[in-house]
C-alpha cells in the first residue's frame, strides 16, 4: 500500500454553498483533473490531500474502504449542506483484474459540486489550492495513431477462438477488448478531452481520475441514502445516423438479447441479497448515444442494511458487461486471449463521500493519458452467435468517442 501524501494529521474539511457554477469542467485549473459529470451536474476536483495506490487483490475494495474510513472518517468537517458529495470525498478508479494493475483513490484539495439546484465548494486540508491559477487548456495537435498491443487481426482471432470455446460449452459469454494508441506533439491536457466528451455525450458520465479519462454510459451503482440504482448495458449496434430502424434491429436481435440478459441477470442476482424492493423491468430499454445504441436495463433497490457504495461495487464487479458468464471462466479466457493488461479500463470509476454515498460507473469509452500519449480501449461481448468482423466493427464504433475527444 502506498500513501503518497501523508494523512497523519486529521484533515480539516469545509463545505460552503455557492451560486451555481455555469460549467463544472471549465472550472478545472489544470490538467490533473478529477471529474464525474453528467448533464452538467456532478463533481470536479483538483489538488491532492491524500492518495492511495493499491496493487491488485480481490480485497482491493475492502482495503480502499478501510483507508477511506481512516482518512475521511477522522476528518474535522464543517458541512452545512450534508448532501451526497458534500463534505470530504474521494475520487477513485479500480483495476479491472484483481490479479493485475493498480487501483487509485484520490482525496482532492478542492471539490466543486452541483446537483438538484444546489452547488457547493469544499476545501480539504490546510493548504487549499482554491487560488490555483487557471491555465488555459490547449487542444492536442499533431496526433499520430498506431496499433496497440491488440491490433485488429489479433482481436478477430481472439473473438473466433472465444466463439469456439463458447460453442464447445466451456462458457456462455466473454467480453474481449482491444487497444489503440495516440501520440500528440505535447502533453495532452485532459480538460480538452473532458470538454469534448461532456458536450458530445451529455447523457454519459464524463470522468477523469489519475489520467484515466472517458465518458461511460454504464452506471455500475449509485448509492444515495438507502437507494441504489444501476444501469446495465450490453448489446450494441453502431450508429452514424438517426435511423430508427437500427434500434428496431437491435431490439429484435436474439444474439444481443442473449448477451444483455447475462449482464442484467447477474446484476439483479448480486443486488438481491443486499436489497429489499429490487425492481428490474422484464425487457431492456434502448439507450441512444451519438455513436452507438445499447440495450439497457435499469435496476433499482433499497439497501436492507447500511452499506457503503464500495461494498456494492465489490459485490457487482466484474459484471458480464465487461467480464462474462460464468465470471471465473470468462476472466481466465480474457487473460488467455486478450493478452494485454486492461489496467483500469472496464474497472469501477467514480466517487465516494464520508457517508458512503457515491456514484460508480464502469470505465468504458476511455483512454489512459500519460504525457503526450493516450491508450484507448474498446471491447464487446462475445456469445455463440458472434461474428469476428462484426465485433471488430463494433469496437471501432466504440473507439469513436475517444478518437473524437482527442482529435476533435
Ligand atoms: C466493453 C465495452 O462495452 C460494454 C458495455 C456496453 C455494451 C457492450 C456490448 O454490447 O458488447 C459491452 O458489454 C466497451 O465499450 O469497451
Amino acid at each position: 500500500m502506498n500513501v503518497a501524501v501523508g494523512v497523519s494529521d486529521r484533515l480539516v474539511v469545509r463545505t460552503t454553498a455557492v451560486s451555481a457554477p455555469e460549467d463544472l469542467v471549465a472550472r478545472l485549473p489544470h490538467s490533473e483533473a478529477l471529474a464525474w459529470v453528467r448533464h452538467g451536474e456532478g463533481l470536479v476536483g483538483w489538488g491532492e490531500a491524500a492518495r492511495l495506490v493499491l496493487p491488485g487483490g480481490e480485497d482491493r475494495f475492502v482495503r480502499a474502504r478501510e483507508w477511506l474510513a481512516s482518512v475521511l472518517g477522522t476528518a474535522t468537517v464543517e458541512d452545512p449542506l450534508g448532501v451526497p458529495g458534500s463534505g470530504p470525498v474521494a475520487f477513485g478508479s479500480f483495476s479491472f483484474d484483481a490479479k493485475a494493475g493498480e487501483s487509485v483513490l484520490i482525496v482532492p484539495r478542492v471539490v466543486l459540486g452541483h446537483r438538484d439546484g444546489r452547488s457547493w465548494y469544499t476545501t480539504i486540508g490546510e493548504h487549499s489550492e482554491s487560488l490555483a491559477l487557471l491555465r488555459r487548456p490547449v487542444a492536442p495537435s499533431g496526433i499520430r495513431w498506431s496499433d496497440g498491443e491488440v491490433d485488429a487481426p489479433h482481436h478477430m482471432r481472439a473473438v473466433a477462438a472465444a466463439v469456439e470455446r463458447i460453442r464447445a460449452g466451456h462458457l456462455s459469454k466473454v467480453v474481449l477488448a482491444q487497444d489503440l494508441l495516440a501520440t500528440a506533439d505535447a502533453p495532452i491536457d485532459t480538460r480538452v478531452l473532458l470538454r469534448r466528451l461532456a458536450d458530445r455525450f451529455p447523457s454519459c458520465y464524463t470522468f477523469a481520475c489519475a489520467g484515466l479519462v472517458g465518458a461511460t454510459p454504464e452506471l455500475l451503482v449509485r448509492r444515495m441514502g438507502g437507494e441504489v440504482e444501476s444501469l446495465v448495458l450490453a448489446g450494441t449496434i453502431a450508429r452514424d445516423s438517426a435511423d430508427e430502424s437500427l434500434a428496431t434491429t437491435l431490439f429484435a436481435s436474439a444474439k444481443d438479447r442473449e448477451e444483455h440478459s447475462y449482464a442484467a441477470d447477474m446484476v439483479r442476482d448480486a443486488l438481491a441479497p443486499l436489497c429489499h424492493e429490487l425492481t428490474m423491468p422484464d425487457e431492456p430499454e434502448l439507450l441512444r448515444l451519438s455513436n452507438v445504441i445499447h440495450l439497457a436495463t435499469p435496476v433499482r433497490g433499497r439497501l436492507a442494511e447500511e452499506r457503503s457504495v464500495l461494498d456494492v461495487v465489490a459485490a457487482l464487479h466484474p459484471t458480464p458487461a465487461v467480464g462474462g458468464t460464468p465470471t471465473d471462466s470468462a476472466l481466465d479466457l480474457i487473460r488467455e486471449l486478450e493478452t494485454m493488461e486492461r489496467g483500469r479500463y472496464a474497472g469501477p470509476v467514480g466517487w465516494i463521500d464520508a457517508r458512503g454515498d457515491g456514484e460508480w460507473g464502469i470505465a468504458l469509452r476511455c483512454a489512459q493519458i500519460e504525457g503526450a500519449r493516450a491508450r484507448l480501449y474498446a471491447g464487446g461481448g462475445i456469445v455463440a452467435g458472434s461474428d469476428p468482423a462484426a465485433e471488430l466493427a463494433e469496437a471501432q464504433s466504440k473507439f469513436r468517442a475517444m478518437r473524437y475527444a482527442i482529435d476533435g
